[in-house]
C-alpha cells in the first residue's frame, strides 16, 4: 500500500492520504484530542480519497521537502486547488510573518505633554488570549495572517482551522516552535462549530478573529458581545469589477479571470460582477470566453494545471445549483458551468467543474446577488459611470471591487465612490501583506495585513504623569 502510494505521489494526486501524527498542537506539541466525538471523514478534493487517521504511513513522501513545498503539496491535497496557486499562498504566509516580525519592534506609543511639566504616554499592550477562526479556502495562509500580527502584538493565539481542511495549520505551529516561539503561545485546535462555539464563549479569551460565511459571522459576533470580546469579520463578497471601454482590454480580461478563478472562485474578494461597458460588450467576451475555454482543470498537484478541484461533493452541486438557477432565470452560459470529469482514472469522482462566463445576466437574478463561491463570473453590461457606481454598491456586501479605465481621474473618482474595503484600479486580487484588507458593510470589519492590524491585536494604555503637587479640591 505504502509502495503503491510512494509511485504515484511524485507530481500527481494521491488517491489517499494517511495523516497518523495528531494534528492539534498544544504546549508545544501535536497531542491528540482528550475527546473524539462526531468525528467526520475529510476528503481529497481531486479524488475523494477519504483521509485516512488510521494507518502509520505518515507524511514520509513529504520528508525530503524543502518545507515550502511540503506545506504547498500538503495543501493541495486538502484544498484542490492548483500547486501554482498553493506555493503563491505559502509564499504571502512566510512574508506576512517577516513582515509582522519586523514590525514588532516598532510598536511605541504617544508622548503628550501637559501643563506644569506634567505629560503623559500610551502603550501599546496586547489583549491576551485571541482566537482564530479559519476557513478552508486559504487554510494555511489566514493561519498566518492571524498568528503573526497576534504572536507580534504579544498575544497568543488558539488557532481552529476548518474542518474541511485540518492539515496544514499544526506545520505552522511547529516552524513557530522552531523558530522559538514559547510553547503554547500558538496552539491549533480541531474542530467544527461545538469548538468555534466554546472557543468564543470562553471567559478568557479577549479577541476573536474569524474568516468566514456572513451568517456563522454574526453568530461569532453574537457570542463574543456576551463577554465584550473584541472582533474581526472577514466574511463574504459579491464583489463589482467594473470596466470602461478605454480600458487596456487585454488587461481587462486577464483582470476579469483573476477576479474569478483564483482557487476555484472559492474566494471572498472575487470580483464575480463584472461589469462591462456595452461598447467594448463583444470583444471582452470574445476574449474572455476564449481563455476561460483554455484553463486547464485537472490534477491539481501537476504544474500544467491551472484550477483543481472544489472543497467537496455538497458545495460542487451547490455552485452547479447556482448555474441551473441562473439559465432558468435567462442567462446564458458561453462556458463551463458542468461537472468536469479528468481522463485520469484516479481523478473521475474529484469534485471538478468547468470554469463558467455567464452573460445576459440581470441585477435582480440570484447568481447576481448571492455569493456562489465558485468559479463563475457574471457579466452585465452598462452605460454610464453613475448608472454603474450605483449599481456596483447595490449590495449588502462590501469586501472588494475593482476599475479597469486609462483615465485616470475617473478611476479614482470610482474607486471613492465604490462601497468597499478595497478598490484595486486596472489589476484584480493582488494581496501585498504591507496592504491592509477588509470589508465594508456585511462583509465584516477590522483589517488583516497591513500596518493598522497593529490596532486590531493590541489596546492602548494611558499613563498620566504628575511632575508637580496634586491639586486637591477637597
Ligand atoms: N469569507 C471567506 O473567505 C469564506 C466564505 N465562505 C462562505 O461560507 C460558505 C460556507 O462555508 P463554511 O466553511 O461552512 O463557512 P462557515 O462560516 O460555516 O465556517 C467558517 C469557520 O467557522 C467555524 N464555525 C462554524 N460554525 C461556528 C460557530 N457557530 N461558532 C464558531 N465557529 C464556527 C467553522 O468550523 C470554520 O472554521 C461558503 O460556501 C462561502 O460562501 C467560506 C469560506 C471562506
Ligand atoms: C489571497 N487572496 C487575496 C486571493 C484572497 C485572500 C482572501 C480570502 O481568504 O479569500
Amino acid at each position: 500500500m505504502a509502495q503503491a502510494i510512494l509511485d504515484v505521489m511524485p507530481g500527481a494526486s494521491t488517491g489517499t492520504v494517511q495523516v497518523s501524527d495528531p494534528l492539534n498542537f498544544w504546549a508545544g506539541k501535536r497531542v491528540e484530542p482528550r475527546q473524539q466525538k462526531n468525528a467526520e471523514p475529510v476528503f481529497e478534493p481531486a479524488t475523494e480519497g477519504a483521509f485516512r487517521p488510521d494507518l502509520l504511513f505518515e507524511y514520509r513522501w513529504f520528508r525530503p521537502l524543502e518545507k515550502r513545498e511540503k506545506i504547498a503539496k500538503l495543501e493541495v491535497i486538502n484544498n484542490g486547488k492548483s500547486i501554482t496557486e498553493a506555493l503563491v499562498d505559502i509564499d504571502i504566509a512566510w512574508q506576512c510573518i517577516e513582515y509582522y516580525a519586523g514590525l514588532a519592534g516598532a510598536l511605541a506609543g504617544q508622548h503628550v505633554q501637559l501643563p506644569g511639566g506634567a505629560f503623559a504616554y500610551t502603550r501599546r499592550e496586547p489583549l491576551g488570549v485571541c482566537v482564530g477562526i479559519g476557513a478552508w479556502n486559504y487554510p494555511f495562509q489566514i493561519a498566518a495572517w492571524k498568528s503573526a500580527p497576534a504572536l507580534a502584538c504579544g498575544n497568543a493565539m488558539v488557532f481552529k482551522p476548518s474542518p474541511f481542511t485540518p492539515v496544514t495549520a499544526v506545520i505552522l505551529a511547529e516552524i513557530y516552535k522552531e523558530a522559538g516561539v514559547p510553547d503554547g503561545l500558538f496552539c491549533v485546535v480541531q474542530g467544527g462549530a461545538e469548538t468555534g462555539t466554546i472557543l468564543c464563549q470562553h471567559p478568557k479569551v479577549a479577541k476573536v478573529s474569524f474568516t468566514g460565511s456572513v451568517p456563522t459571522g454574526k453568530k461569532v459576533m453574537e457570542m463574543s458581545a456576551k463577554g465584550v470580546k473584541q472582533v474581526t469579520l472577514e466574511l463574504g463578497g459579491k464583489s463589482p469589477l467594473i470596466i470602461f471601454k478605454d480600458c487596456d482590454l487585454e488587461n481587462a480580461v486577464r483582470g476579469a479571470l483573476m477576479a474569478n478563478f483564483l482557487t476555484q472562485g472559492q474566494v471572498c474578494c472575487n470580483g464575480t460582477r463584472v461589469f462591462v461597458q456595452k461598447d467594448i460588450m463583444p470583444q471582452f467576451l470574445e476574449e474572455v470566453v476564449k481563455r476561460t475555454k483554455a484553463i486547464l482543470v485537472g490534477d491539481p498537484l501537476l504544474d500544467s494545471t491551472r484550477m483543481g478541484a472544489l472543497i467537496n461533493k455538497p458545495h460542487l452541486e451547490k455552485v452547479l445549483g447556482f448555474v441551473s438557477q441562473a439559465k432558468l432565470q435567462g442567462a446564458r452560459v458561453l462556458c463551463g458551468g458542468e461537472r468536469f470529469v479528468p481522463s485520469d482514472p484516479k481523478l473521475v469522482n474529484g469534485y471538478f467543474m468547468s470554469p463558467c462566463v455567464l452573460d445576459n445576466c440581470r441585477d435582480d437574478m440570484t447568481c447576481v446577488k448571492e455569493e456562489i463561491f465558485g468559479p463563475v463570473m457574471s457579466v452585465l453590461p452598462f452605460d454610464t459611470e453613475e448608472e454603474v457606481v450605483q449599481r456596483a454598491n447595490n449590495t449588502t456586501f462590501g469586501l472588494a471591487s475593482g476599475v479597469f479605465t486609462r483615465d485616470i481621474s475617473r478611476a479614482h473618482r470610482v474607486a471613492e465612490n465604490l462601497e468597499a474595503g478595497t478598490c484595486f484600479i486596472n489589476n484584480y486580487n493582488i494581496s501585498p501583506v504591507e496592504v491592509p484588507f477588509g470589508g465594508y458593510k456585511m462583509s465584516g470589519f477590522g483589517r488583516e495585513n497591513g500596518q493598522v492590524t497593529i490596532e486590531y491585536y493590541s489596546q492602548l494604555k494611558t499613563v498620566v504623569v504628575e511632575m508637580g503637587d496634586v491639586d486637591n479640591y477637597f
